[in-house]
């Protein structure tokens, strides 16, 4: 039987225990209620969908850039939204961007989408942080950077271009974005993995479509649909990049200067999930490199066919620096690099596609800033398309004019096709080579007729047709 005081007891406990639970609910509201009230401005649209619809319609129009400037005019450069993305801030001036950008790892982390995750693979640096994301990338950096190397990636891809040039009959009307993507397939593969064009190049350009095609798709593995294909043609990209890291291992004597090689030295010392970082890495590097570059050097020539005078300056840049050589002597690194003109249409080309309008991040704590609150685990969105159509800094911001690049400096905060912060793309040099070298041998040795062309912004950057054209010789 329970005396009387140990009911007493038990009853007052209950009592205190009801008064604390009551006060952490209280404070818990109001603590929430603070930080709903806290929140930046805006609208999360409609349930589930949010304002996807709004989106997509304005980013696949002619004026990709209304979406985010219409919310900043309301709300200012700080506001909420849901696109699919779950709960979302979207972050639109210079100052934001560079704030998120540069607490990579602290404030925030990369936020892609399961689906990306699962097919390219947890390992790679994308998704990674601190000591394994800082060996990829500089790995990567280092493969690009060095000296001799830019001498190499320069022939190499002049190689490849001429050879694939070579293959156009004059007065024939090709696309121009297909044969694109085909020459920098091959110079992707030749430095990724030091392979020729052939069979197996060509069944990793088909596995790597079905593996893009699944990214965006619902993750379950649900035979038929694009992320279960996805996956399967994932399994087959590992089997094939194992089997190329065991015939190395067979024979360590040969010398490979590929990235797969730099990626096997670097992951030497790890333990059991060194097979894993070097799918994933490699992978991650496709996925990246096989398809914008080829886009954004066709939305170069689209440009130029659409603005006959800055072709003229290309042509007759370019023509310069042939004059007195050899139509098959190659040129050098510090050549091409000396092509100012050529790199500010490779500039303008960019700030107008943003193949990448803003990168993915998710708040890693609740993050105060402006006097808002970003919780936890919403998505961050810093968005880049509004700065590089800012219409102080680039006047008439819709406008190809690649001469603006030379009237004046612009700031590197407004330039961010590449991203920024520690992640900034450790390819882009590469990406400059390849358009580069494509413009070069394109307009020494061809004119064309192109015809009327869109560019689609949503969801990849892409071209309506291709860029279709008539080549001829130039003289
Ligand atoms: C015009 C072409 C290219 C554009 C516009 C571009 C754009 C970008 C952007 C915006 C990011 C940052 C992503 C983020 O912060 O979430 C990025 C990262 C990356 N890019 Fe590129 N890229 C290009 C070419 C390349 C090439 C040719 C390669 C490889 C050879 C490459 C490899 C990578 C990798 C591995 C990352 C991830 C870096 C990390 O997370 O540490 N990219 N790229």
């Amino acid at each position: 039987m329970i005396s009387s005081s140990t009911a007493w007891a038990w009853t007052s406990l209950a009592g205190v225990a009801g008064v604390f639970w009551l006060a952490a609910l209280v404070y818990w509201r109001s603590w929430r209620f603070r930080k709903l009230q806290r929140l930046p401005p805006g609208s999360m649209g409609w349930p589930l969908i949010g304002e996807l619809v709004p989106y997509v319609t304005i980013v696949r129009s002619e004026t990709p850039f209304r979406f985010t400037r219409e919310r900043e005019s309301k709300y200012g450069p700080v506001f909420k939204t849901s696109l699919l993305t779950g709960k979302t801030v979207m972050i639109t001036d210079v100052e934001g961007v560079k704030f998120v950008l540069h607490n990579e790892g602290v404030l925030f982390e990369t936020g892609y989408p399961r689906s990306l995750k699962d097919v390219l693979g947890e390992h790679a640096m994308l998704f990674q942080h601190g000591d394994l994301q800082k060996r990829m990338h500089a790995m990567l950096k280092r493969f690009v950077s060095s000296t001799p190397l830019k001498k190499h990636l320069t022939r190499e891809m002049e190689l490849l271009t001429m050879q694939g040039m070579s293959t156009w009959s004059r007065g024939q009307r090709i696309l121009l974005q297909d044969e694109i993507q085909r020459i920098t397939h091959d110079f992707l593969m030749k430095q990724l993995f030091g392979l020729e064009p052939g069979k197996l190049s060509t069944t990793i350009l088909k596995e790597f479509h079905t593996l893009m095609a699944g990214i965006i798709g619902i993750p379950m593995m649900i035979p038929g649909t694009p992320y279960f294909k996805a996956m399967k043609a994932r399994e087959k990209l590992s089997k094939i990049i194992m089997d190329m890291v065991a015939t190395r291992r067979a024979k360590p004597d040969i010398e490979h200067k590929d990235i797969l090689n730099a990626l096997i030295e670097e992951v030497k010392q790890e333990d059991g999930d060194m097979e894993k970082i070097i799918i994933d890495n490699v992978l991650v590097n496709i996925a990246n490199a096989e398809n914008v570059p080829a886009v954004v050097i066709a939305l170069a020539v689209k440009n130029l066919s659409e603005t006959p005078k800055a072709l003229e300056q290309i042509r007759e840049e370019n023509l310069a620096i042939r004059k007195g050589k050899d139509p098959s002597e190659g040129l050098s690194w510090n050549e091409y690099m000396s092509l100012e003109f050529t790199q500010a249409v490779f500039n303008e080309t960019l700030r107008l596609a943003n193949g990448a309008q803003g990168v993915m991040r998710k708040a890693l704590k609740d993050v105060e800033y402006r006097g808002y609150i970003i919780p936890k685990g919403w998505t961050v969105l810093p968005y880049f398309l509004n700065i590089h159509f800012d219409e102080n800094m680039f006047p008439n911001s819709a406008k190809f004019h690649p001469w603006r690049w030379l009237e004046k400096n612009i700031p590197p905060s407004y330039v961010l096709p590449f991203g920024g912060g520690s992640r900034l793309c450790p390819g882009q040099e590469l990406a400059k080579v390849q358009t580069a070298v494509f413009l070069h041998h394109l307009v020494t040795q061809f004119k064309w007729d192109a015809e009327p062309e869109k560019v689609i912004n949503f969801p990849m950057i892409s071209t309506r047709n291709h860029v279709p054209v008539v080549l001829y010789d130039l003289n």
